[in-house]
C-alpha cells in the first residue's frame, strides 16, 4: 500500500514537472506534497546503490584474486613435480611466458575486464529494456539486430581467439632469445655476434608485433560494425516513435520519447564497449586455458612405492642391470637396449662411448627419470618397487653442469638444514675448499649468486662433491664436466673423489679418458648397447674394443701415459669380478 503511494507520488511530481494534465483526486496522492520525502527516497536508493556497488566490487575482486592465487599455486605445484620429459619438450621461455604474462593477465586484466563488462552490459540491458517497455514495437528490430550482432560477434571471435593464441605463442621466443642472449653475452661479444643476435631479436619482435597489430586491426573492424548497429537501432527507435505518434499506435508522449533517446544515445558507446569487453573476456580466457593446461599436468608419483627400503639402504652399492632397456618417452625409440651388467660393491666404473652412445641415459635410468623396462637392482632391491623419493634421495650425482642455488654456502651444502657446522666444514676440508670458504667474509653464510656465478667452475664442482660427501651416499654418479677446468682443479677433484668415495660405488660418465683410465672396469657403449665391459688394460690390449680405438686415436704422448696408468693399475690391483 505504502509502495503504491510512493509510486503515485512520483507520478504526481513528474506530472507537475512536465505540465501534464493528470487528475490527482485520489486522496492517497496527497501523501506526497512535500518534496523532502522524494529527496529522502532518492538518498536512500543512492545509498543502497553505493552499498551494493561496494559489496559487489569487494566480493568480485576477492573471488578473482583467490582464483588467480589458486590457479598459480596449482600450476606451480604441477610444473614443479611433473616429469623431466615436460622440460625436454617445452622451452623454458614458454614456461616463463605462462608464469609471467598469463598469470599477470589473470591477476590484473581479466578481473577488471569481466567487472567492466558486467557493469556496462547491465547498463545497456537497462536502456534497451526501458526502450522496449515504452515502445514494444521495437521488439522486432531489436531481435533482428541482436541476431545480426551475434553473427558478427562470433565471426570476430573465431579470428580474434586464434590471433590471441598466436600472439601468446610468438611471445615465447622473445623470452627464450633474451634469456639465451643474456646467459651467453660474453661469448656473443667475444665472437662479435651482436649484430646477428640483434637481428634475430628484431625478427622475433616483428613476429609478435604482426600478431598484436592484427589483433588491434580486427578490434577496429568490430568497432565499426558495432557502431553501425547502434546507429541503426537509434534511427529505427526514433522513426518508429514518430510513426507511432503520427498513427496513434501507442500512447506515448514526447517526454518518454526524449527519455528513450537520451538512454539510447548514452548507451551507443557503452553498447560498443560492452561487446568489445565481452569479446575481450573470451579472448583473455585463452590465458586461463593455458594456465589450466599446466595446472592439470601429470606429476611424477614421488611418494608412491610398493616397498620401503630398509634403513641404511644401499649398504653395499651393488648395481645389477637385468635386461634393462630405456627410452625417454613411450612414443620414442629405445636409447638403451637389453643391458645386462653387474657393478660390484665399491667398484669404480668408467663409461665411454661416442657421442649419443647412451652414456648420460644410464644416469636417467638409475634416477628413473622415465620408467625403464626390465629389472634394475641396487643391493637386491628392484628400484622400480621403491618410491622415486626414496630412490633419488639415496643416490648422489655430480652433474655435467654443477648446479648451485641462490642462497649461502651452507644452504647449498645442506639444503634441508640437517647437519652441524662441523660436518659441513669436514666435507669442505675433504674437497680442499675449507680455507677458501674460511677466507670469505661470512664463511658458511657467504652468499652464492644465481647459478653460483660468483664461484669458479672448479669451486662449484667441489661444492657439489662436498654435498655428496655430506649425504654419505653409497653410490656416486659423476657426469664428467666437459667445461674446461684447469689441470690443477681437475686433479684436485679427481683426488677428492678417490679419497672420499673409496668405499663407494662410483660411476663416471667419461669425456676425458685420463679421469677413468685407473678405474676398476670400463663400460663401452655404442648405440645404446653394451659392447665391452672389462679392466681398462685388457680392453686397451684388445684391438677390437671401443676403448682401444679411443686410446689409439690420441697422440702418442697421451696414449703412452694412459696405457702406463692402466697397466700399473692392472698389475697392482687384482679384484675378483663377477661377470653377469
Ligand atoms: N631428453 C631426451 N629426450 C629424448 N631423447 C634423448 C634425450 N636425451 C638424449 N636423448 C637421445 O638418447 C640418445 C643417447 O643420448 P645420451 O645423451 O645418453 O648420449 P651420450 O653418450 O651421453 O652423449 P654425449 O657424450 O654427447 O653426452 C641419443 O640418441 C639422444 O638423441
Amino acid at each position: 500500500m505504502k509502495n503504491k503511494s510512493y509510486f503515485l507520488g512520483l507520478i504526481k511530481w513528474n506530472a507537475k514537472k512536465y505540465n501534464l494534465n493528470i487528475s490527482f483526486n485520489n486522496p492517497s496522492l496527497s501523501l506526497f506534497t512535500d518534496r523532502t520525502q522524494y529527496y529522502i527516497i532518492y538518498c536512500f536508493l543512492s545509498g543502497l546503490a553505493i552499498f551494493f556497488g561496494l559489496l559487489r566490487i569487494s566480493l568480485f575482486y576477492t573471488l578473482a584474486a583467490r582464483s588467480a592465487i589458486n590457479l598459480h599455486i596449482a600450476m606451480f605445484n604441477k610444473v614443479f613435480k611433473t616429469s623431466i620429459r615436460f622440460f625436454d619438450i617445452n622451452p623454458i621461455g614458454r614456461i616463463i611466458n605462462r608464469f609471467s604474462n598469463d598469470t599477470g593477465l589473470l591477476d590484473d586484466i581479466i578481473p577488471s575486464t569481466i567487472s567492466d563488462f558486467m557493469n556496462v552490459f547491465m547498463t545497456v540491458v537497462g536502456s534497451i529494456s526501458l526502450t522496449l517497455f515504452l515502445n514494444y514495437w521495437l521488439l522486432f528490430p531489436t531481435i533482428a539486430l541482436a541476431i545480426f550482432f551475434i553473427f558478427i560477434r562470433n565471426y570476430y571471435l573465431t579470428t580474434s581467439m586464434e590471433i590471441k593464441r598466436i600472439e601468446g605463442i610468438v611471445r615465447s621466443p622473445i623470452f627464450v632469445h633474451t634469456g639465451n642472449t643474456l646467459s651467453g653475452i660474453s661469448i656473443i661479444r667475444a665472437a662479435n655476434m651482436e649484430e646477428k643476435l640483434n637481428q634475430e631479436f628484431n625478427d622475433h619482435v616483428d613476429f609478435h608485433t604482426r600478431a598484436s597489430s592484427t589483433s588491434i586491426y580486427i578490434n577496429r573492424w568490430l568497432g565499426i560494425r558495432l557502431d553501425s548497429i547502434t546507429i541503426i537501432f537509434t534511427y529505427i527507435t526514433l522513426t518508429s516513435c514518430l510513426l507511432i505518434k503520427k498513427y496513434r499506435l501507442l500512447e506515448i508522449d514526447s517526454g518518454e520519447i526524449g527519455l528513450m533517446l537520451v538512454y539510447l544515445l548514452q548507451s551507443t558507446s557503452l553498447f560498443q564497449w560492452a561487446i568489445r569487453q565481452s569479446c575481450e573476456v573470451e579472448n583473455l580466457m585463452t590465458s586461463v586455458e593455458r594456465v589450466l593446461e599446466y595446472s592439470e599436468l601429470e606429476t611424477e608419483p614421488l611418494d608412491k612405492g610398493d616397498r620401503k627400503p630398509p634403513t641404511g639402504w644401499p649398504s653395499n652399492g651393488e648395481i645389477t642391470f637385468d635386461n634393462v632397456s630405456f627410452r625417454y618417452d613411450k612414443n620414442l625409440s629405445y636409447v638403451l637396449n637389453d643391458m645386462n651388467i653387474k657393478i660390484n660393491a665399491g667398484e669404480k666404473i668408467g663409461i665411454v662411448g661416442r657421442t649419443g652412445a647412451g652414456k648420460s641415459s644410464i644416469i636417467q635410468t638409475l634416477f628413473r627419470m622415465a620408467e625403464p623396462d626390465g629389472y634394475l637392482y641396487i643391493d637386491d632391491i628392484n628400484i622400480k618397487e621403491l618410491s622415486l623419493h626414496d630412490l633419488r634421495s639415496k643416490l648422489s650425482i655430480i652433474p655435467q653442469e654443477p648446479t648451485l642455488f641462490i642462497g649461502t654456502i651452507r644452504t647449498n651444502l645442506d639444503p634441508l638444514n640437517e647437519y652441524t657446522d662441523n660436518v659441513l666444514w669436514d666435507a669442505l676440508a675433504q674437497v680442499q675448499l675449507k680455507e677458501t670458504i674460511k677466507e670469505m667474509k661470512d664463511g658458511l653464510e657467504s652468499e652464492v649468486h644465481k647459478g653460483g656465478s660468483n664461484l669458479s667452475v672448479g669451486q662449484k664442482q667441489l661444492i657439489c662433491l662436498a654435498r655428496a660427501i655430506i649425504k654419505k651416499s653409497k653410490i656416486l654418479i659423476i657426469d664428467e664436466a666437459t667445461a674446461n677446468v684447469d689441470f690443477k682443479t681437475d686433479a684436485m677433484v679427481q683426488e677428492a673423489i678417490r679419497e672420499c668415495f673409496k668405499d663407494c660405488t662410483v660411476i663416471t660418465i667419461a669425456h676425458r679418458l685420463h679421469t677413468i683410465i685407473d678405474n676398476d672396469r670400463i663400460l663401452c657403449l655404442s648405440q645404446g648397447r653394451v659392447v665391452n665391459f672389462g679392466r681398462p688394460y685388457e680392453l686397451i690390449e684388445d684391438d677390437t674394443t671401443i676403448l682401444h680405438d679411443l686410446v689409439f686415436s690420441l697422440d702418442k704422448h697421451e696414449r703412452v701415459k694412459l696405457i702406463d696408468v692402466a697397466k700399473e693399475k692392472y698389475i697392482n690391483y687384482e679384484i675378483p669380478f663377477t661377470h653377469f
